[in-house]
């Protein structure tokens, strides 16, 4: 394994094969692409770059799998989910070394981050046998009216690099207790993750066929084309930027499939002068800075009340300045780098705009060339304005923007300011204000006095260019499943010898 790269209890989780039809597999062309730790920049191995028809054959293999797998029955799905959860739970640490490495987050983090994923099989293992139907009341004499759910159908499943395993798992997990098959495109930055999922799915006796998983890199957009534009696709589910799901709404329209879509946030982060102020900056933290500030919930605009924000931005500003930023994998370190320099050279463009218009800089500020080319110290910018590129922009980095407001009415508008809605926070301690802010938010999902909402538990989806769909929770296996009613004619006669 590479520099400073723990080893992996079991080495044959580290694949370097894509995993189509019960099988390891190559691209037909022979191609490979390279996967760099963001860390050190040294290369962690190869992936094949996959194609359209190695595309095809993944879509023909779940679609050949489909028959007998959707006749399986709840429970049989949920057993297997079970042991595959099991699977990802005996194997936590090496799937977390796995995170850190082609992702970056500190080894802590990804441990967290492997049992926030396999909660999503475990979840749906329970939902699996419980998607029920209703009978309903007819209001033409004699008819009975019932419904039946089934599975949609073969799924195209795309996920990013920021969770390279709970992405994966949140859709997996509902596609499979509903009775589908998938084929995911695995993240070209992070497919080791992926592909010792498919491994510890075999594991667990998934059928061949039923999970495939593509690699590519720079194929990635005519992998999308394909599982976007197929037939035999029923739905696709893709987590990215707004961008990109606009891009492959349009390519799925030919075909009318069922969609779910995760895109960006711009998370708005209010602190009222009521809120507790430890509380308030300890949320803070753990939402704008969770993985480096490189999460679609991250808090994006943080606007502090003027009776508590000087207060808020020192005591804010004093914990970021005790941060250890760092490889992954080294002892005490509390953050890694970002993904890529683009990632980085945005960060740097935010910051500059900001202090270019007054902004100022309270804590970090600059790349840390010394650490590698990927680190971006933890940054605090107070004084920030509407104007700035931070206020409209997803920074998707470790930049926290302090904006100071008077009144509920100006928040309000502010944090909805903008077309995309997917998480916003608040910190209060009145009840009455605590449900007028969370039903005036233009968001899908809403944190009160805490910095984090993730839970499989919890529908998680946003609203405007944020996307739809809900994936988690009890609502997670409907975006799977389709309704089917049944009425039935001539019914409620006479008892017969009456
Ligand atoms: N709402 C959510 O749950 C959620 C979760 C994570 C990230 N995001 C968003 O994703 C963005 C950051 O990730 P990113 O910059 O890597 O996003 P991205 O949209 O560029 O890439 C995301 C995934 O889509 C794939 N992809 C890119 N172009 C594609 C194409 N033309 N066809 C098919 N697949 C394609 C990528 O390979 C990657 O696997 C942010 O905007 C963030 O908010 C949203
Ligand atoms: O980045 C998007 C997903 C983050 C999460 O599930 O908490």
């Amino acid at each position: 394994m590479g520099h400073g790269v723990p080893p992996l209890s079991d080495k044959s989780l580290l694949k370097s094969q894509a995993y189509v039809n019960g099988k390891w597999v190559d691209a037909k062309s022979g191609k490979t692409f390279e996967v760099t730790d963001p860390s050190t920049q040294k290369t962690i191995g190869t992936m094949p770059e996959m194609d359209a028809s190695d595309t095809q054959a993944a879509i023909d293999a779940a679609s050949a799998a489909l028959p007998s797998f959707r006749k399986t029955t709840g429970r049989e799905r949920a057993r297997m989910l079970r042991k595959w959860y099991q699977l990802m739970v005996d194997n936590a640490d090496d799937l977390a070394k796995l995170i850190t490495w082609e992702n970056g987050k500190p080894m802590a983090d990804a441990k967290g981050e492997v049992a926030y994923a396999a909660g999503f099989f475990e979840w749906f293992s329970e939902e699996a046998p419980r998607a029920y139907g209703d009978t309903i009341a007819a209001t033409i004499p004699g008819n009975r009216i019932f419904t039946i759910k089934q599975p949609v159908g073969v799924c195209g499943l795309i996920t990013p690099w920021n969770f390279p395993a709970a992405m994966i798992t949140r859709k997996i997990g509902p596609a499979l207790a509903a009775g589908c098959t998938v084929v995911a495109k695995s993240p070209g930055e992070t497919p080791f993750t992926a592909a010792a999922l498919a491994e510890l799915a075999h594991r667990a006796g998934i059928p061949a066929g039923v999970v495939n998983i593509v690699t590519a890199m720079k194929n990635t957009a005519e992998v999308g084309e394909t599982l976007t534009s197929s037939p035999i696709i029923k739905k696709v589910s893709f987590t990215g930027s707004t961008g990109v799901g606009k891009l492959l709404m349009k390519q799925s329209s030919g075909t009318l499939k069922k969609l779910s879509f995760e895109l960006g946030g711009n998370a708005p982060f209010i602190v009222f002068d009521d809120a507790d102020l430890d509380i308030a900056v300890a949320g803070a933290i753990a939402s704008k800075f969770r993985s480096s500030g490189q999460t679609c919930v991250c808090a994006n605009r943080l606007y502090i009340q003027s009776g508590i924000y000087d207060r808020f931005c020192d005591a804010f500003a004093e914990k970021v300045k005790g941060f250890k930023v760092g490889g992954g994998y080294d002892e005490g370190v509390t953050h890694g780098p970002l993904i890529h320099d683009r990632a980085v050279n945005k960060v740097a463009a935010h910051v500059k705009d900001a202090v270019e218009q007054g902004g100022k800089v309270l804590v970090g500020g600059q790349k840390m060339p010394d650490l590698g080319s990927n680190f971006f110290q933890p940054t605090v910018i107070r004084d920030m304005t509407s104007q700035m590129s931070l206020a409209h922009e997803e920074t998707f980095g470790p930049v926290a923007g302090l904006f100071k407001f008077d009144t509920e009415a100006e928040v309000v508008k502010q944090a909805n300011d903008t077309e995309v809605g997917l998480a916003g926070y608040f910190f209060s301690k009145d009840i009455q204000r605590c449900y007028r802010i969370a039903e005036a938010l233009e968001v899908g999902m809403v944190g009160i006095n805490t910095g984090l909402v993730s839970d499989a538990a919890a529908p998680f989806g946003g609203v405007k260019e944020s996307g739809f769909g809900r994936e988690g929770s009890k609502y997670g296996i409907d975006e799977y499943l389709t309704i089917k009613m049944v009425t039935m004619g001539g019914m409620g006669g006479e008892l017969q010898g009456s």
